[in-house]
This record gives structure tokens, sequence and C-alpha cells, in this order.
């Protein structure tokens, strides 16, 4: 069997390497060649699923995206080719939850402020939304959600409009799928009209699609709200963000947020063990085998934890100050962008410290590190 596979899906050799002959392909330039004899394509954001590039591909049993965005793949064509398609919902939404939790403490020390205290609008309420809100109430902070996707649903949690969101929120974090189309259609959700809707001294997140804001509207605006601070992970016209945003932005990063090692574990195991079904295997190999020991696996706190040691603790896991720099420093050369991603192998989830509990002056704070997410 040939599985395909973009070489910057880690664990593939360790998870498919019984199941048949892996090779590894650059998934931004995969040809309609390069596929025509595969059995199992496992793919991530950057390759576009489409007949174009599957219609000559006739062994092909089996698509997979270590993903949990399906913006790039053709759903319907898969379906009426009959070939099995799973992604990775919730996979790296811990990672993105942590990233924008990370983001905002990083914003507080940098600008003198106390996170806590302030108000956060999450907009899009699903895995991503949902696991930074965790975050953010775990540390006190009052949480204000808007999807009206889910409001339809019945979801039982409580909802407010976007309007309402922007009114009241000194935070906002963006966590929607991009759709071009419908009631709550999410391309340029964020334009001109809604971008000078924000309140004074508002901090917003960007971690799920770019063109959830219109970037050119963006520069304008950031031009004339110096006030307005901003965290960009994600950009319109990926791999070559506008330079004038990058300039503009507190924080700026590749398209990681999803990007911790546990994440990109979570996604390639999903994709494991969806082709195994879709095989009539059994699943045999594990997803915690798979992590490295993380260096700073314990930690021993002995006084009442403040804002500025939390940060200190997130560093560790991860360090966005690290991951801004290299960005600047490269995403303007022809590779640069994807080069970081690819090499962005470094980053672990709260998951990854142990807290030693005997040492813990304050029973709140042990409570809201486990919260957090810490072990
Ligand atoms: N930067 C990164 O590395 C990553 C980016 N993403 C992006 O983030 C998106 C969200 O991820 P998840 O939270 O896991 O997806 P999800 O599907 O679990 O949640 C998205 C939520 O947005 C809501 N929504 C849709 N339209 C809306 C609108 N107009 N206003 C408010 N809410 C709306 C949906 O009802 C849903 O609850 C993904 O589709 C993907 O594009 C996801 C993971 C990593
Ligand atoms: O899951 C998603 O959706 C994402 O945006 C991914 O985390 C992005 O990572 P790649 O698939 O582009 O490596």
């Amino acid at each position: 069997m040939k599985i395909i596979a973009d070489e910057n899906m880690p664990y593939v050799d360790a998870l498919f390497g019984d199941l048949g002959e892996i090779e590894y392909v650059n998934g931004r330039n995969l040809t309609a060649e390069q596929v025509s004899d595969a059995d199992v394509l496992l793919v991530r954001s950057v390759t576009k699923v489409n007949a174009a590039l599957l219609d000559n591909a006739q062994k092909l049993k089996f698509v997979g995206s270590a993903t949990i965005g399906t913006d790039h793949v053709a759903v319907d064509y898969l379906a009426a080719r009959k070939i099995p398609f799973t992604n990775a919902p919730g996979c790296n939404a811990t990672a993105v939850g942590e990233y924008a939790f990370i983001a905002m403490l990083e914003l507080a020390q940098r600008f003198g402020e106390n996170l806590q205290g302030k108000v956060v609008g999450i907009v899009g309420a699903g895995n991503t939304g949902t696991a930074a809100a965790k975050c953010l109430e775990a540390y006190g902070l009052k949480v204000m959600l808007c999807d009206p996707v889910k409001a339809e649903q019945g979801d039982s949690r409580e909802f407010v409009s976007l309007d309402s969101l922007i009114a009241q929120a000194d935070i906002i974090s963006l966590h929607v799928p991009i759709t071009k189309g419908g009631e709550h259609k999410t391309w340029y959700l964020f334009d001109e009209a809604r971008l000078n809707q924000l309140r004074p001294n508002t901090w917003l997140l960007n971690c799920c699609r770019g063109e959830v804001i219109d970037n050119r509207a963006l520069i304008a605006f950031k031009q004339q709200r110096d006030d307005v601070k901003l965290v960009l992970d994600v950009w319109e016209g990926e791999p070559n963000p506008m330079a004038e945003l990058v300039a503009l932005a507190e924080f700026a990063t590749p398209h990681i947020a999803g990007y911790s090692l546990e994440g990109k574990a979570r996604g390639t195991f999903m994709l494991y063990q969806k082709l195994c079904e879709v095989l009539g295997l059994e699943a045999n190999k594990s997803l915690t085998s798979l992590l490295p020991p993380f260096q700073f696996n314990q930690v021993y706190r002995q006084n009442e934890l403040s804002e500025g040691q939390l940060l200190t603790l997130s560093r560790l896991v991860y360090d966005l100050r690290d991951d801004d720099r290299k960005f600047r420093g490269c995403f303007a050369t022809t590779t640069g962008f994807d080069q970081m991603r690819k090499n962005h192998t470094y980053r672990r989830e709260y998951s990854a410290i142990t807290l030693k509990s005997e040492t813990l002056a304050t029973p709140a704070d042990h409570s809201m590190l486990r919260t957090l997410g810490f072990n």
C-alpha cells in the first residue's frame, strides 16, 4: 500500500510504518502526478484536496487531514467518489487555547496591565474557542461567547451578539472556521465597519483563518488606532503575509497556534485510528508513547502565584516572544513562513508539566493550574 504524507506531519513513520510504504511530499506543492498511484493520502492545511489533484488517483482508499479546518478539502468530491475522509476535530484545540491565553499574559506584561479583571469575548465557541475560554475562566476572567450557530443549535451556554461582545469586551479572540456564504459567513467578519466598532484599547487576537479579518482594512485601521493591540497567527495570502501588517502586530507568528507536539501527535493519531477502522485493522499503537519527555517536567511552587509568575511558568511550555522574533526575521524570505512551520517541533502544552502539590502554598493556585491543564 502506498501512503503519501505531508513531510510536516510528525509521527507518520511510528504510526503508519507497518501499514505500507510511506512517501513524504511537500504538501503545498503536491501534484496530481505525485498522488496518481497513492492508496492513502495524509495532508495538512496547505494542500488543496480536490478534483484537480485526485481525478487520476484511482486506487485512493482514504484521505486524512491532520487539521481542525477542512476549508482546503473538497469533501463533496470525496463523498461522490466514496473515498473515506477524516479530519482531526479538536486535535489542536488545547494548543490554540493555550496560545491565546499565553498571548494575553504576554500583552498584559508588555503594557504593564493585569490580565485578571479584563473581559474577554470569544467569537466561535467550538473546540478552540472553548479551550481558550477554559484557560481564561480558570484564571478567573469573565468570558463572553458569540456563536450564533451554536445558539441556534440549542447549546445551553449563554451567547451574546457580535455587536454586544465588541461593545463590552476588553479582549476579542477569534475562533471561527472560514465560510464564504450563508447567514453566518465569516469571510471578512471583521471588515472596516466592524474594526471601527472596537472600543479604545481593545486587544484583538486572530488564531483561526487570516481572511476572517480584512487585512488591508486592518492595516488602515491600526495606522489610525495605535491603542488597539494585535496578536496575529494567521494571515491573508499565506505564506506571504503583508509586511505592513506584521509590523503593526504586537505578536506575529506563522499559523502555528495549534503547533504543540501534543496537538500534532493527536492529529496524526486520529488519522491512524480512522485508517485502521477503514481497513478493518486493530489500532494497537498508543498516543502517549509518541511524545518525547519534557525537560521541565515538574514544578515546585512555594508562594502565592503572581501573574508574572504564571507567565514565567507558561513560558516553560511556550515562549511566544521567541516565535515572534524568529517570524519577524524570516517571514519576508521566499520560504521563511513555511520553513519556520516545518521546524516548529519544540512547543509543549501545560499538561507536559506535573505540579508537586505538597509544596504549593495555596490550594486555589493549585486548582487554577490544574484547570489550566497542568498535571
Ligand atoms: N491557527 C491555527 O493553527 C489553527 C487554526 N484553526 C482554525 O480555527 C477554526 C476553528 O477551530 P475549532 O474551534 O476547532 O472549530 P469548531 O468547528 O469546533 O468551532 C468553530 C465554531 O465557530 C462557530 N461559528 C461559525 N460561524 C460563526 C460566526 N459567524 N460567528 C461566530 N461563531 C461562528 C461554529 O458554530 C463553531 O462552534 C478552524 O476551522 C480552523 O480554520 C484551527 C486549529 C489550529
Ligand atoms: O487545524 C487547523 O485547521 C490548522 O489550521 C492547523 O493547525 C494548521 O496546521 P497545518 O495543517 O497547516 O500544518
